[in-house]
């Protein structure tokens, strides 16, 4: 199984009486882009929040490129090269964007109090590969003349590419995107769209929660449907849209116009 990058066994996640996510087992493959779908309430924020450390599981197992990153806090998996952006992102407004990038938890020297005191040339030394690195992926993400903004300012849709280029400090495996699409204009969500697939044509995995049925379709190679903290539905985009307990749960009337 060596090309599954990340999966979970009887994942489940409790909130007093509600099954927010509710004995999820999943297999996700290395190097692809994977939908995951279903409707409001659904568990899919949840169910991120999982498996990136934010949320502790009432039950059940994450394993990440073969190793068990069950109760590991989010640092770790960040650093471990697993990513995940917001739905609402949270960029510290008064920083500015080189900043904000540059705070992303890599592995620095400079985090280790006792280097300040008795190798602070490391330090320099880390800062400035540090700063370098952000430069690049600000570049990559088309971000490199704002560098020096506030992040408060951004457009939505330079705040979602902002996201990106903060995940990308960590070189990630895979990627968790919540909700790309939310509040981005049609333009700004097509350079999105772009450096995704970018991305992922260097290999790197992805994970997207997305109410946009467009873009679902168009990039995902495979979809996960939720419903009422389960998995209800795995398969191609195109079994997906044909599967009625999809359209009953979360489609609809979508599923002629997606096709
Ligand atoms: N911290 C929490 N405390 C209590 N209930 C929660 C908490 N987080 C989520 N829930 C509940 O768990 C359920 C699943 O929510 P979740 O946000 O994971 O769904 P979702 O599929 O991401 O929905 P959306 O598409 O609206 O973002 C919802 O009923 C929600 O109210």
């Amino acid at each position: 199984m060596s090309d599954v990058i990340l999966a979970t066994r009887g994942l489940s996640r409790s909130f007093g009486a509600l099954r927010a996510v509710d004995n999820v087992s999943l297999s996700i493959a290395d190097g692809g882009i994977t939908g995951l779908i279903g409707p409001n309430g659904a568990g899919k924020s949840t169910l991120f929040g999982l498996i990136a450390g934010e949320v502790m599981p009432s039950a059940g197992e994450i394993d990440f490129a073969g190793q068990s990153i069950t109760g590991f806090r989010p640092d770790r998996i960040f650093r471990a090269g697993l990513a995940r952006t917001f739905q609402i992102p949270r960029p510290f407004p008064k920083m500015t964007v080189l900043e904000n990038v540059m705070l992303a938890p890599t592995a620095q020297a400079g985090e280790q109090f006792w280097n300040n005191w008795f190798r602070p040339a490391l330090v320099r030394e880390e800062e400035k590969r540090c700063r370098a690195r952000a430069m690049e992926v600000l570049g990559f993400t088309g971000l490199a003349a704002k560098a020096q903004d506030l992040a408060g300012v951004l457009s939505g849709g330079q705040q979602k590419l902002l996201e990106l280029a903060r995940v990308m400090m960590v070189e990630p495996r895979l990627i968790l995107l919540d909700e790309p699409a939310a509040g981005v204009n049609p333009a700004l969500l097509e350079t999105l769209i772009e450096k995704i697939v970018a991305l992922n044509a260097r290999g790197i995995g992805f994970l997207i929660v997305e109410h946009n049925m467009d873009m679902v379709m168009r990039i995902c190679g495979s979809i996960i449907v939720m419903a009422q903290g389960q998995v209800i539905f795995t398969g191609r985009p195109q079994d997906v849209v044909r599967e009625q307990r999809v359209v009953d749960a979360y489609l609809g009337d979508v599923t002629e116009l997606a096709l």
